[in-house]
């Protein structure tokens, strides 16, 4: 059964007013929300049984996207050295505050006062292994909601070692592209009957992608699936998600499977889009349940990256003007994204 919920919204840009901003004065003026633009496409046919709660995902997703603009939450990042600058400025773009860091205290100490941590593994260090197998530990015995971005799971004994050490310790959220999500499940042993390269193959997949997807988005669902339950049964939290990215964005609990269409390919034209989606992950995380945080930051992701298609002319000013559209796309307009629902 999916119950296809279709509303497309206008862009309304907005010509923010940010108040100027001292150290340690007021944050800026969050932008207003846009009126909700009717449009001749708004809600698809959808079956009765569904719409509630789909309803009330999109009532929380709006919900979210405000009091990320309102509060200014702090989410850590433990990240890659590639794409760090590009995750603090997505987080503070949209909405949030950050704080980057690396040493076991430090990041231990931050995260007693931060509303979730962000890890990345994309670029690595000898120490990392031992630091971050000591936080995920340490997050799960002070409850600590975190959200993992696998970067080139399968790659190299370190990384492979740091990844399966979070089995035991296991994040609120997993958000990767579909080959990392396979190689993830894989790696941590759960029963996914990953099909690769449709229906002539049956082995599942081995092979590492390097920090690109060489899987589609559908051949990772069950992995998501079961990767979703094994988070949720084993964090200590009794709630997860997974976000797998890609042309259209899956997102499940474990029960549900989210599909979220849209966005721009020139995300992949700039380094960081995923790694900063993750980091946006977590300052929803900060503020909401797990389902919410990656269906919300994935689907402001697609609307921002839309909007900075329309006014750019190339990789450099899509960057610059998506960081504009994270700070400007009203909550409404994230909320009433498309939204396509099925049992997991
Ligand atoms: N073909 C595409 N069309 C639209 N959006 C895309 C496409 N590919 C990736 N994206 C978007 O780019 C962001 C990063 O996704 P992805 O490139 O899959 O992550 P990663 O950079 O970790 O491989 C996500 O918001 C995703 O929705
Ligand atoms: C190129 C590269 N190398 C190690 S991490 C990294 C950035 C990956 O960023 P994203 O996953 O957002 O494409
Ligand atoms: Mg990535």
């Amino acid at each position: 059964m999916s119950v296809n919920v279709s509303s497309d919204q206008s862009y309304q840009p907005y010509h923010c007013v940010a108040a100027p901003i001292g150290m340690g004065g007021s944050s800026p003026t969050p932008p207003a929300t846009a009126p909700v633009v009717p449009t001749q496409n708004t809600a698809a046919s959808q079956s009765g049984a569904a719409q509630p709660h789909i309803d009330d995902l999109r009532h929380r997703i709006e919900t979210a996207t405000t009091r990320v603009r309102d509060t200014t939450p702090l989410a850590q990042s433990f990240t890659n050295f590639v794409t760090i600058n590009l995750v603090a400025n997505a987080q503070l773009a949209s909405g949030g505050t950050a704080a980057m860091s690396f040493l076991p205290d430090d990041v231990i100490d931050t995260a007693a006062i931060a509303g979730s941590t962000y890890i990345n593994v994309g670029t690595l260090l000898p120490f990392f292994k031992d630091a971050l197998t000591q936080i995920a530990h340490r997050f799960h015995e002070m409850k600590h909601p975190w959200v993992l971005d696998p970067v080139a799971a399968g790659i190299g004994a370190t990384r492979t070692a740091i990844l399966t050490g979070f089995k035991a310790a296991p994040p609120t959220i997993v958000r990767g592209n579909a080959s990392e999500i396979i190689a993830l499940a894989d790696m941590w042993n759960l029963n996914t009957n990953t099909v690769i390269g449709g229906a002539n193959t049956t082995e599942p997949s081995t092979r590492p992608a390097g920090v690109e997807a060489v899987d589609d988005v559908d051949s990772a669902q069950n992995a998501a699936v079961q990767l979703a339950r094994y988070l949720r049964d084993h964090n200590g939290l009794g709630h997860a998600a997974v976000a797998v990215s890609g042309a259209t964005d899956l997102v499940t609990d474990g029960d549900t499977v989210y599909r979220l269409p849209g966005g721009s390919a020139m995300m992949t034209k700039i380094t960081g889009a995923g790694c900063s989606l993750g980091g946006v992950t977590a300052t929803y995380l900060a503020v909401t349940d797990p389902l919410t945080a990656a269906v919300g930051a994935s689907a402001l992701y697609n609307r921002a990256s839309e909007q900075a298609e329309r006014v750019s002319h190339g990789p450099g000013s899509f960057q610059t003007a998506f960081l504009d559209a994270l700070w400007s796309t009203s909550a409404q307009t994230v909320a009433q994204s498309t939204i396509t629902a099925s049992a997991a």
